[in-house]
């Protein structure tokens, strides 16, 4: 801010704002014009417009919000509660306006409230618009206008408008460090129901964000769609209808049944549409990640051969790995070519593509839910619900008008779709967030009034888990041990493993580990030659697939974390750097909080024994055993029997053939099959060092439980017998507890 109020333009801006009127420069309509030399002078950093924001001006102003600018600063101005409410179709220019509009509100303010924080649920379009909207505003990224997203802040000092993703404002509010602070907060896209999204606006309603300003504003912008749902949330604050795009958006076109090959079928309705030379760019939905590279791998081959009279038409991925390449979606393409963008819900809501002119959708999407009666993940394929429908239509723009095709019949989302998509706070693991309320003091998580109440057996369990992890207190409260682990960006589980490696002296592995369990799991993925194949061996570890998650990431960083090195091996380059910059930071978080570090020791026996401690410390509700060796593994927690995933080392080993009797596994889900992931072999009696008594005992009977059990009063016997030992190991394992 200090540059700012060094800089003449800013202070001849402010000064008049102040002087004639609360609303100067609030209320100018339409921005300054080219010839109006006194005022061509951005405001923000005090040059010169260029030519560019010229050009950029005049899109902004056919934008159908456009029209809206006054009556929005007014509101916004004047609002009662601080709260107002954006409501508009997909495209009409919320993301990309409202937050300058709210830079130019903080900054007739001298931004004293604070600055301008975006949410955003998905990074990848935090990342995005911001770079538009620095675009727009003739302002340098990284500078005035930033973003922070998972492992990149691109935020400065001078950094007055942020776009950041909802996950992370989030984790900022709960911990003590982070900015956490703002003048004007906008929760983009609250239909996309996002975790962060509506708890931050639970914990808004229910004034638990005390580190807000007094007269701070927070704007909700939203589809049309969930209008009524939040008015009634937010008690009918000012709301700011954005006017209809005027022009026609096609009628759909329905197929008679659902494809039993998706792909196949979206590919020949692309094929079709070229080969009719009907011009505008393709918008295709389809569920999920592998069908879109396998469609976008099949229209690359198809595509070409076509007898067509323009250059081919260029096939575009859009999907969370796709990191900055995205903005490719946006650029017009050399020669003209025609653009067929492949995506999934990721583009429900965000990434308006204005040249657009023909759609053709799956109307399904593959989400990831979790049981939190049987702790597992299922990945369900399940109808869009006509919200996403309705949006995806009016993404074919254009005159004449374009197509939308669906592949599915009228009565499929008629009869099967919900009228607006599903609230991920009631289909996730909620042990992050019941941390999290507890740690903004709300006792009893269901006593925030949310948009949505989770179910109450989704609560009950997430605290009884966070009770086995030691994060509660005897009273429910959180312990000094919860509050640490609030502090880190990671599950609680995970984070209890790391901070048990303090204990177990293995931080430099855990926290490599750490990393790539949450940044690139890529390992377990099928490699595609037998070269690859043989070169991913090599990289395998004899103790599991935790310790060759650890020697994959040591090999990337020998190798000057190489690319070719990566794609040789099949391994995702882009995860294993988002990895290394997690670990960076994760460090960088135990040093601040005055963690104990210890060497690195990779390799050594003792290394081996400390790690499976520490990390049996945060997982031991994650146990599998196999109980007759074929296999068939009984998970501890439940009476569910699972297999080793096809891509877990003991499966691709040619020897020994005996899978482990006993492992903890990273995850497990419910697909295809009943599957667990990330598995290493563990001792038993480890795990009864090392779990809470009170969580052997509440086990359902099992054959492994009564073998825990007996094993739990040997080595109690045994621990009358050499004292002096078993207290040292029983030391060990209580220190966290
Ligand atoms: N990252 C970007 N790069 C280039 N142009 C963009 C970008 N994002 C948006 N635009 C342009 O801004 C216009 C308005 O998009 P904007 O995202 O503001 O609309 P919206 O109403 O918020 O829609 P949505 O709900 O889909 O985000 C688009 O049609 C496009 O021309």
């Amino acid at each position: 801010m200090q540059g700012l109020n060094h800089c003449p333009a800013f202070c001849r801006y402010y000064q008049s704002a102040t002087m004639a009127s609360q609303r100067l420069g609030l209320a100018e309509e339409s921005g300054p014009n080219p010839g109006e030399s006194e005022l061509a002078v951005n405001p923000f950093d005090g040059l010169p417009f260029s030519s560019r924001y010229y050009e950029l001006l005049e899109q902004r102003r056919a934008l159908p919000i456009w029209a809206s600018r006054f009556i929005f600063l007014e509101q916004l101005e004047s609002s009662p509660g601080g709260v107002v409410l954006v409501s508009g179709e997909p495209g009409s220019g919320k993301s990309t306006q409202i937050p300058q509009w709210c830079a130019e509100f903080a900054l007739a303010r001298g931004f004293q409230e604070g600055r301008v924080t975006v949410t955003q649920p998905h990074p990848l379009a935090a990342l995005s618009l911001a770079m538009r909207v620095a675009d727009e505003m003739d302002l340098t990224l990284g500078h005035e206008v930033g973003y922070s997203i998972p492992q990149e802040d691109c935020t400065g000092p001078d950094t007055l408008l942020r776009f950041c993703w909802d996950g992370l404002l989030l984790q900022e509010v709960a911990s003590t460090r982070g900015t956490g602070a703002w003048g004007v907060l906008v929760l983009d896209e609250a239909q996309e129901r996002s975790v962060a999204s509506d708890l931050l606006q639970g914990l808004l309603q229910n004034a638990r964000l005390g580190n807000l300003p007094g007269d701070s504003r927070v704007v909700v912008v939203t589809d049309p769609a969930l209008e009524p749902k939040l008015q009634a949330f937010w008690g009918n604050p000012p709301t700011v209808h954005v006017p209809r795009r005027p022009g026609t958006c096609p009628t759909p076109v329905y197929r008679d049944t659902v494809p039993t090959d998706r792909v196949e079928a979206a590919c020949q309705a692309v094929i079709e549409l070229c080969t009719k030379e009907a011009p505008g760019d393709v918008l295709v939905y389809l569920p999920s990640e592998e069908e879109i590279l396998l469609c976008c791998e099949s229209l690359s081959r198809e595509v070409g051969p076509l007898a067509l009279r323009g250059p081919p038409p260029r096939v575009l991925p859009l999907h969370p790995g796709c990191g900055p390449a995205v903005q490719a979606a946006y650029e017009d393409t050399d020669l003209g070519a025609r653009k067929v963008v492949v995506t999934h819900w990721l583009a429900d809501f965000s990434f308006s593509l204005p040249s657009i002119r023909h759609v053709i959708d799956s109307g399904l999407e593959l989400r990831s839910v979790y049981n939190p009666q049987i702790r597992a993940e299922s990945q369900v394929l399940r109808p869009i619900s006509k919200c996403q429908a309705e949006a995806r239509r009016l993404r074919a723009k254009g005159v004449p008008p374009g197509s939308c095709l669906c592949l599915y019949p009228k009565s499929f989302l008629e009869l099967e779709a919900p009228l607006l998509p599903t609230a991920r706070i009631c289909e996730v693991n909620l042990s992050p967030v019941v941390l999290l309320l507890k740690r903004r003091q709300i006792a009893e998580p269901g006593e925030c009034h949310f948009l949505d109440q989770p179910a109450p057996e989704a609560l009950m369990q997430a605290l009884e888990d966070l009770d086995y992890l030691a994060a509660l207190d005897d009273d429910g409260n959180l312990s000094d041990l919860g509050v640490i682990l609030s502090e880190f960006p990671l599950p609680p589980e995970l984070a209890k493993a790391l901070l048990a490696s303090c204990e177990f002296n293995c931080v430099d592995e855990m926290l490599t580990l750490a990393a790539m369990l949450t940044a690139a799991p890529g390992f377990t993925h099928p490699p595609l030659s037998a070269e690859e194949a043989a070169l991913r061996r090599a990289l395998e570890h004899t103790d599991g697939d935790h310790s060759s998650l650890i020697q994959v990431y040591e090999a990337f960083i020998q190798s000057g974390a190489d690319k070719a090195w990566c794609q040789a091996r099949g391994l995702n380059w882009a995860a294993l750097c988002q990895a290394q910059k997690l670990r960076g930071d994760l460090l960088e978080l135990m040093q601040q909080i005055e963690l104990p570090l210890s060497q690195p020791a990779f390799g050594s026996e003792q290394n081996r024994t400390d790690l499976q401690k520490a990390l049996l410390s945060g997982y031991f509700l994650k146990v599998a055993r196999d109980t007759d060796g074929t296999g068939n593994y009984l998970l501890l927690t439940h009476k569910h029997v699972a297999q080793l995933s096809p891509y877990c080392c003991y499966r691709s080993r040619r020897s020994p053939t005996r899978p482990p009797p006993w492992v903890l596994y990273h995850t497990f889900s419910i697909s295809k099959d009943n599957c667990l992931s990330i598995v290493s072999e563990i001792q038993p009696q480890m795990l009864v060092e090392l779990a809470p008594p009170y969580f052997l005992s509440n086990l359902p009977p099992s054959e492994s439980r009564d073998l825990l059990n007996q094993l739990r009063e040997g080595m109690a016997d045994s621990s009358v017998e050499s004292e002096s030992s078993s207290t040292r190991e029983f030391g060990d394992a209580c220190v966290l507890q």
